[in-house]
């Protein structure tokens, strides 16, 4: 009888003992926590919009598709853009699609355009001189317009293989090395690529698509490494499908459109999604980020853990492709 009242004596201040070590040393914690982590998302975002409000920002392929969206999201940011492109219609109507956005938080800026061709090296040299001419400086370059293609490499003209490369790797190199010397003379700059998924795995009927954003990966980090001394910044951006036109733009093995719209690409995730990461990656000054769904980012790992794997299954999707499409 004693002994179980002293025992349920001992359970009720053990109870308490808790109850007290619960209310001033867990809750507190837990709340502290929570307030740190709150602040340093408040401080990480005043950062953020401080570094974005009043830059200058470059970006290619700005008539269409991501392009497109990082323009809208930076400009609602109040950076001052350049957009650049081919087609200056398109641009013009995209500066007055911009002009027309009433934002009574932030002051926003009308945009400049560029018109030139990235695969033409002397006008992508003359772009960057007039850009400079006309701004001053460039504080965030983002080389975004790229072009995919499809094909077999065994029946692809190796102009289209150049073609390719022209656009999505030499015109964005030519374009960072003619800004880059204003950016290492100031010792400020932000440089951003984006990639694909395909600069860090490569599939089936996408060689010269997968190339080109290998090649992209590899000069990025060699800047990156290069160019922290002037506290220069360089992101990769890497997504998955996107809901654009690229495969409609894409090339195919003869040089000519393939014109259609991929299941795969209209069931990607949204330009306008994609855009804002990019903008909170240069914001957070983020080295690179992969922006893909569940399967790309497990081929990304699979590909380098265990690549005997990855290679019977590209083989494995070729002979599917293959049958489907009869050849
Ligand atoms: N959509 C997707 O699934 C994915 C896209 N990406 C990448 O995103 C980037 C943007 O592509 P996305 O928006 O999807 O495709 P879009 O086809 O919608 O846009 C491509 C942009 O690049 C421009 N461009 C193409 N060739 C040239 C050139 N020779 N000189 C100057 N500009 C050119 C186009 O301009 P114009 O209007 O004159 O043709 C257009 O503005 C590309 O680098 C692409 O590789 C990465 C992963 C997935
Ligand atoms: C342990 C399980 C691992 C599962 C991995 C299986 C591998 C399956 C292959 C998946 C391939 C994903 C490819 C994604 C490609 C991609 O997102 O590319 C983005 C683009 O650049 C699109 O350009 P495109 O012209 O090809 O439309």
């Amino acid at each position: 009888m004693v002994t179980a009242a002293a025992a349920a004596a001992r359970k009720t201040v053990q109870k308490g003992r808790l109850m007290d070590f619960t209310s001033t040393v867990i809750i507190p914690l837990l709340f502290g926590s929570l307030g740190i982590f709150a602040l340093f998302r408040l401080l990480q975002w005043m950062r953020m919009r401080a570094y974005l409000q009043e830059a200058v920002v470059v970006i290619t392929g700005a008539t269409s598709g991501l392009g497109k969206e990082c323009a809208k999201a930076f400009h609602a940011a109040g950076s001052k853009l350049v957009l650049c492109g081919r087609d200056s219609e398109k641009l013009k109507e995209l500066v007055q699609e911009l002009c027309a956005v009433k934002n009574h938080r932030k002051s926003t800026h009308e945009p400049h355009t560029v018109v030139f061709d990235l695969s033409d090296t002397k006008a992508v040299v003359n772009a960057a001189e007039e850009i400079l001419k006309a701004l001053g400086h460039v504080d965030i370059l983002i080389n975004n317009a790229g072009i995919s293609f499809r094909g077999t490499i065994v029946d692809t003209e190796l102009h289209v293989d150049k073609k390719v490369m022209e656009t999505n790797y030499f015109g964005p190199v030519a374009l960072t090395k003619a800004l880059l010397p204003s950016m290492i003379k100031r010792r400020q700059g932000h440089i951003v690529a984006i990639s694909s998924v395909q600069g860090k795995i490569s599939i089936p009927f996408r060689s010269a698509y997968a190339a080109s954003k290998h090649a992209t990966q590899a000069f990025f980090d060699c800047l990156r490494a290069e160019v922290e001394q002037y506290d220069i910044e360089v992101t990769v951006v890497s997504p998955g499908y996107i809901q654009t036109n690229l495969s409609l733009n894409a090339v195919t093995a003869d040089g000519s459109r393939y014109g259609v719209m991929d299941k795969t690409t209209a069931e990607g995730q949204t330009a306008a999604e994609v855009a804002q990461v990019v903008l909170n990656a240069v914001g957070q000054k983020k080295k690179e980020v992969l922006v893909a769904g569940l399967t790309p980012c497990l081929a990304v790992y699979l590909r380098n853990l265990c690549p005997r794997l990855f290679f019977t299954l590209m083989a494995s999707r070729a002979k599917k492709e293959r049958k489907v499409k009869g050849s």
